[in-house]
């Protein structure tokens, strides 16, 4: 059985940090502003790069106590993500705050989404979905998750027309939520300690339970699906981060 091809596009590193309420309260206002302001230039570059299509950038404030904030970058390389990584240990926000979760994976489309005899560095449609700029959804939702190998359900010893069929009902759920959630399916088998990264975009955060939930009773989840942690949280510019650090309307 040989493995199926994918299309893997940008590499995808989600970074969980958790405030160090403690630090960030003992500064002065003026050092809160100086914190914000060289992360929002650091937003800013990423931003820039962004929209010259070299990398994708998001910043997200997570529910719940798992973490606070959420920086996801998509970039063409591995090298270019640990630069990053480097980069936001230089600001002092990320002094302000420790690493909750980290995971590294690559954008990931089935390989049948190659046209025959189309070049796939040529296909605008197939490179954007490789390549994404980060969606402008309100809300976000991330987790991990492997396929299952446990006694009959073993995802990895279905052939390739088993497979198939169970994605093609996957696909048809998938679809019914078109325009209310976007997907981006990242792979991350040898990169890091799940299969696949989830990462769900939607302006009702209520529509990610829907869509979960609906594809916990399909074949390819109830019967193969494992889930690690997930994830919920909203997407803010510098001002909403600035404001929901300080408790203010002013800062920023
Ligand atoms: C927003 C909805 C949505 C849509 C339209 C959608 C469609 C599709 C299609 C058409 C395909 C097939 C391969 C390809 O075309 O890339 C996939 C592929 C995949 N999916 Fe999906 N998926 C969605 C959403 C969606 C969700 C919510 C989940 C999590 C599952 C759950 O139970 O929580 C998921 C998982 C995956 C995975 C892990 C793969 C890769 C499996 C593999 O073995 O390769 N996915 N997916």
């Amino acid at each position: 059985m040989s493995a199926p091809l994918t299309l893997d596009g940008w590499y995808v590193y989600h970074e969980f940090r958790t405030i160090r309420w403690d630090k960030w309260k003992s500064l002065s206002e003026a050092e809160q502003h100086l914190a914000l302001r060289e992360w929002s230039q650091f937003g800013n570059e990423q931003r820039k790069l962004q929209d010259a299509r070299k990398g994708s950038f998001g910043q997200f404030i997570i529910a719940g106590s798992k973490a606070d904030l959420l920086v996801i970058h998509m970039r063409p390389t591995i090298e270019e993500l640990s630069q990053l990584k480097a980069e936001m240990a230089r600001t002092r926000l990320f002094s302000l705050s420790d690493s909750a979760y980290s995971y590294i994976s690559v954008v990931e489309l089935g390989g049948y989404n190659a046209r025959p005899g189309v070049d796939i560095e040529q296909d605008e449609a197939l490179q954007a979905r490789l390549k994404p700029s980060m969606p402008t959804h309100s809300h976000v939702c991330f987790y991990p998750m492997n396929k299952r190998r446990l006694g009959q359900d073993n995802w990895f010893m279905l052939s390739e027309e088993e497979r198939r069929e169970f994605m093609k009902a996957h696909g048809m759920i998938g679809r019914q939520y078109a325009g209310i959630v976007k997907q981006i399916i990242s792979g991350s088998v040898g990169l890091d300690d799940w299969e696949w990264g989830v990462t769900l975009f939607a302006n009702d955060p209520l529509q990610f339970k829907k869509l979960v939930y609906e594809m916990r009773f399909d074949e390819s989840s109830a019967r193969f699906a494992e889930f690690g942690p997930f994830y919920v949280g909203h997407q803010v510019d510098d001002r909403g981060l600035g404001e929901w650090l300080t408790g203010t309307k002013e800062m920023n």
